[in-house]
C-alpha cells in the first residue's frame, strides 16, 4: 500500500491560552509535515510549544487559529490511531503490567476480551517484559515502567505515535538503549512518529528529521533531514560530519534560545 503523503499536517497552527496574567500565546503559525512512517524528532527551548504540539495532534486540544490534520482531516477530538507516551510513564499504580496495557481496550470500549489479552501478551514479549505480566508499576525500573507506557501506547496498533520526551527520565544508558529498542519498534511495525526531545544526539540518532523551534511563541525555524543511513549506531555520530551537523543544531537553538 502506498505511504500517505502529509500523514500529520500543521497550517499555520496558533495557540494562545488565557492565564490569570493575560493571554499567552504558545504557537504562532507553525507549519509542518509528516509523511507517513515518518521519524520527526523537535527541538526547542523550553515552553516554547513542543508538548502543545502534541496534545493538538492527539485531539486532546483544537488550535485557535490554523489548522491540525491527520490523514487529511481536520483533528476534532481524541482518536484512537494515535498513541501517546509522556515522560512519566503515568500507570495504574494498582494495576498490573498486562492490565495497564489493555487500559485502551478497557477506556474506549468499556470491556476487555480474550483476544486483547493475547494482543497485550504479544506487545508485552515485543517490548521485553514476558515474565513481568502480574508485577505492578512501584515493583518495577523507570526503564520498565517506560516501556510499559510504550507498550500501553502500541496496543491499539496506532498509525501515529506521539513522545513527548519519553526517555528523558531515565539515566544515560537506559535511555540509549531504550532509543534503539524504539527504533527495531518501529523498523518491525513502521509508524509516523511525532518525537519531543531536549537532547540533540537523541533526536539525530533516531529521527528521519529534526525540527527546531523558536522560543515562544514557538514556531518552526528549521526543518533539517538527518544525513545518516540505516540502522545506526552511536558511532555514526562520531564522524566530524556528523559532529557539525549537531553544532549546527545546537547554534540553531542556543541563539534562538537568546535572541
Ligand atoms: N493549559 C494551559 N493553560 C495555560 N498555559 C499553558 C497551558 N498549556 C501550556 N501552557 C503554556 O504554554 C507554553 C508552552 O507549553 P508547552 O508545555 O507546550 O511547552 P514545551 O515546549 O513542551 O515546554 P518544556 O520543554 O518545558 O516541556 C508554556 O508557557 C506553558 O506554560
Amino acid at each position: 500500500m502506498a505511504l500517505v503523503k502529509d500523514a500529520i499536517a500543521f497550517d499555520g497552527v496558533g495557540q494562545t491560552f488565557l492565564t490569570d496574567t493575560g493571554p499567552l500565546t504558545a504557537l504562532s503559525g507553525v507549519d509542518l509535515r509528516l509523511d507517513q512512517h515518518e521519524f520527526v524528532a523537535v527541538l526547542g527551548p523550553s515552553g516554547c510549544g513542543k508538548s502543545t504540539l502534541l496534545r493538538l495532534t492527539a485531539g486532546l486540544m483544537t488550535p485557535t487559529a490554523g489548522r491540525v490534520s491527520v490523514f487529511g482531516k481536520p483533528v476534532d477530538g481524541p482518536r484512537d490511531d494515535v498513541g501517546i507516551v509522556f515522560q512519566q510513564a503515568t500507570l495504574l499504580p494498582w494495576a498490573s503490567v498486562a492490565d495497564n496495557v489493555v487500559f485502551p481496550a478497557r477506556h474506549m470500549r468499556g470491556r476487555v476480551d480474550a483476544q486483547d489479552r493475547a494482543q497485550a501478551q504479544a506487545i508485552i514479549e515485543t517490548v521485553g517484559l514476558k515474565g513481568f505480566e502480574q508485577r505492578l508499576p512501584g515493583e518495577l525500573s523507570g526503564g520498565m515502567q517506560q516501556r510499559v507506557g510504550i507498550a500501553r501506547a502500541l496496543f491499539l496498533n496506532p498509525d501515529i505515535l506521539l513522545m513527548d520526551e519519553p526517555f528523558s527520565a531515565l539515566d544515560a544508558l537506559t535511555r540509549d538503549a531504550m532509543g534503539f529498542e524504539l527504533l527495531r519498534l518501529w523498523q518491525a511495525s513502521p509508524k509516523t512518529v511525532l518525537f519531543i526531545t531536549h537532547s540533540i544526539p537523541e533526536a539525530v540518532l533516531l529521527a528521519d528529521r529534526v525540527v527546531v523551534m523558536s522560543k515562544r511563541p514557538g514556531r518552526v525555524i528549521a526543518d533539517l533531514r538527518v544525513p545518516l543511513g540505516r540502522p545506526r549506531d552511536e558511532n555514526a555520530l562520531r564522524t566530524p560530519e556528523m559532529q557539525d551537523y549537531m553544532a549546527h543544531l545546537r547554534g540553531l537553538l542556543i541563539h534562538k534560545e537568546v535572541a
